[in-house]
This record gives C-alpha cells, sequence and structure tokens, in this order.
C-alpha cells in the first residue's frame, strides 16, 4: 500500500534480555519484562534459543493462549491428554490453554532450537473454555510477497492474504523479510495495541530518517495512526515480527502461568492444580515421557 498519512510512532524500544527460564533455559524476555508489563492484550514476548538436555519440562497454563512460532531446529510438545506433536522451522503452533493444560516443550534435535513465544490474554468469559490447539506447518502458512517484501501470516490479514487462524482475542501476528531499499507499509485496526520485534538485520519503523533498531529489541507501537511504516536502508535483509491485538480492558492477575482477574481467581487455579479439578483432572496421573 501506498505510505501512509499518518505512521504510527516508535513510543518505546527496548532490547530483550536473557533470564533463566523452565530447566536450564535461557529466553530472551521483553514485553513482560517490568519495564513492559502491560501490552494488553499481550502478557509476555520470549525469545527462547535451547539445546538439549534443557527445555521447559511439565507444567501448567490456565486463562490465556501461548504462540510458540519455530525459526530453527525443533521442539516436540506433549500434553496430559495425550496430545502430542513436534513444531519445525516455520511451523507454528497456537495453544488455547483456556481452564487448564500441562504440558512439556522440550528440544526434539540436537543443536540450538529457537524460536518465539507469544502470550496473548483471554477475556475473562473466554478463560475457562476449553483447551483447544490450532497446528500450522510451515507450508501451511499463508505466504505473500509484493516489492521486496515478504510476510509469512501467523494470524490476521497482510496483502490481501488472510490467515485461517482464529484469534479469540482479536489479534495480528505476522514474519516480514524485507529486502534491501524495500519499504512496507502494513495497515493495524485502530486502537489495537502494537509491537515488532526484530529478529534479523536493521531497519527503520515509523519514520524513514529514524535512527535504525536492530535485532532483539522490542518496539511499542503508539495507539494512534493508520499502521506500521519500515524502511530497509542496510544492505541486508531484515527480518521481524509484527503483532497488534484489541485491548481487552480487564484486571489482570497472573501467578506465573496462571493468569485470570481476581486474586480468588488465581488462588482457585493454584489450588485445581494441586488437588486435581476443574480442568486440571488429568495432571494427577500425568507426568511427560522420560
Ligand atoms: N516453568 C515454567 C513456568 C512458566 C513458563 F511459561 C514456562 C515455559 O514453558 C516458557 C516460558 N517461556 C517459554 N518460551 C518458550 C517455550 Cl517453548 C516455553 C516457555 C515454564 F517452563
Ligand atoms: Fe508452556
Amino acid at each position: 500500500t501506498a505510505p501512509f498519512e499518518n505512521p504510527r510512532a516508535v513510543v518505546k524500544k527496548l532490547l530483550s534480555e536473557a533470564q533463566s527460564e523452565g530447566q536450564g533455559a535461557t529466553v530472551r524476555r521483553s514485553i513482560g519484562r517490568h519495564e513492559l508489563r502491560n501490552l494488553d492484550p499481550f502478557l509476555m514476548l520470549d525469545e527462547f534459543s535451547v539445546s538439549k538436555p534443557a527445555g521447559f519440562p511439565d507444567h501448567p497454563h490456565r486463562g490465556f493462549e501461548t504462540v510458540t512460532y519455530m525459526l530453527e531446529g525443533a521442539f516436540t510438545h506433549q500434553d496430559f491428554s495425550g496430545h502430542k506433536g513436534t513444531i519445525r522451522t516455520g511451523d507454528v503452533q497456537w495453544m488455547t490453554a483456556g481452564r487448564g493444560i500441562v504440558h512439556s516443550e522440550m528440544p526434539a534435535s540436537d543443536g540450538v532450537q529457537k524460536g518465539l513465544q507469544l502470550w496473548i490474554n483471554l477475556a475473562s468469559k473466554d478463560k475457562m473454555i476449553e483447551p483447544r490447539y490450532q497446528e500450522l506447518q510451515s507450508k501451511d502458512i499463508s505466504y505473500a510477497e509484493k516489492d521486496g517484501v515478504e510476510v509469512r501470516i501467523i494470524a490476521g490479514e497482510a496483502f490481501g492474504v488472510r490467515s485461517p487462524v482464529y484469534t479469540r482475542t482479536p489479534t495480528m501476528y505476522m514474519d516480514f523479510t524485507m529486502q534491501p531499499g524495500s519499504q512496507l507499509h502494513q495497515p493495524i485496526p485502530a486502537g489495537w495495541n502494537a509491537f515488532v520485534y526484530i529478529i534479523e538485520g536493521e531497519g527503520s519503523f515509523g519514520r524513514k530518517n529514524a535512527a535504525p533498531a536492530t535485532a532483539h529489541h522490542c518496539l511499542v507501537l503508539g495507539t494512534d495512526g493508520d499502521g506500521l511504516s519500515v524502511w530497509n536502508k542496510s544492505g541486508a535483509p531484515l527480518r521481524f515480527a509484527l503483532a497488534a491485538g484489541q485491548p481487552l480492558n480487564e484486571p489482570v492477575v497472573q501467578q506465573g502461568p496462571f493468569v485470570m482477574n481476581t486474586r480468588a481467581e488465581i488462588q482457585q487455579a493454584m489450588e485445581d492444580y494441586y488437588y486435581g479439578r476443574n480442568g486440571f483432572e488429568k495432571a494427577r496421573q500425568w507426568s511427560s515421557a522420560a
């Protein structure tokens, strides 16, 4: 599309920093750090790079969705219902935890496995729905290319192409690769919170003469404006994820992997998990294979 009258500005820039998570794993967290707590409906964005034997062994989730996007390598996930699968480079697992999931997420091959895990909050009315998966193989992910810009559309619409993923909390999530000299003007629905996470290369976001932002940076966009404008004035490809979502405007009470609206509901979630009730029944007998 043509340049915007009013492209959204970059209002915050944060370098993701390594921290330990799971068992022996290191993640570079941006959203979810205290400097970037609330980007409603987004709760967390981790850039993970994990090698065996490290990983994310058996753990619960309630009240939100996790979207795992493999950048390199393979991860095997298995849950307490016997649902098991391996996601490889370019694949996506969109998991709606709802009332409760207990699963493990472990490297499936040798070497370093890299990817992004995004946590999207669910509205109060959806927090206790039955868990559900939407799994996309790389070859099935909507793809479009135009004037030196490629896009892989995990959720939402770009270049006139829409992803089949159903987003309970209205969300767009896409992976752009921009060749040197290319520019992008991607519409973002009014009022949605939006951010960019740079995976590789450098680019000018929001304004053509903006200082280039580089890999491992999360850029929060202002809420007013027509959408995201980007220029790749470097000599190398620029790759980044763009995510935007409709704010839920509800209270958030989080205790690790439980995200509800009140402290009482968090207390309930912890008891349900401990006693194996209200969606955690299968947690009583289950542990991931060796
Ligand atoms: N103990 C504990 C507690 C809470 C968690 F969320 C996790 C967890 O699973 C992850 C946190 N970042 C992540 N990035 C990528 C992947 Cl594949 C998994 C995770 C975990 F392990
Ligand atoms: Fe998990």
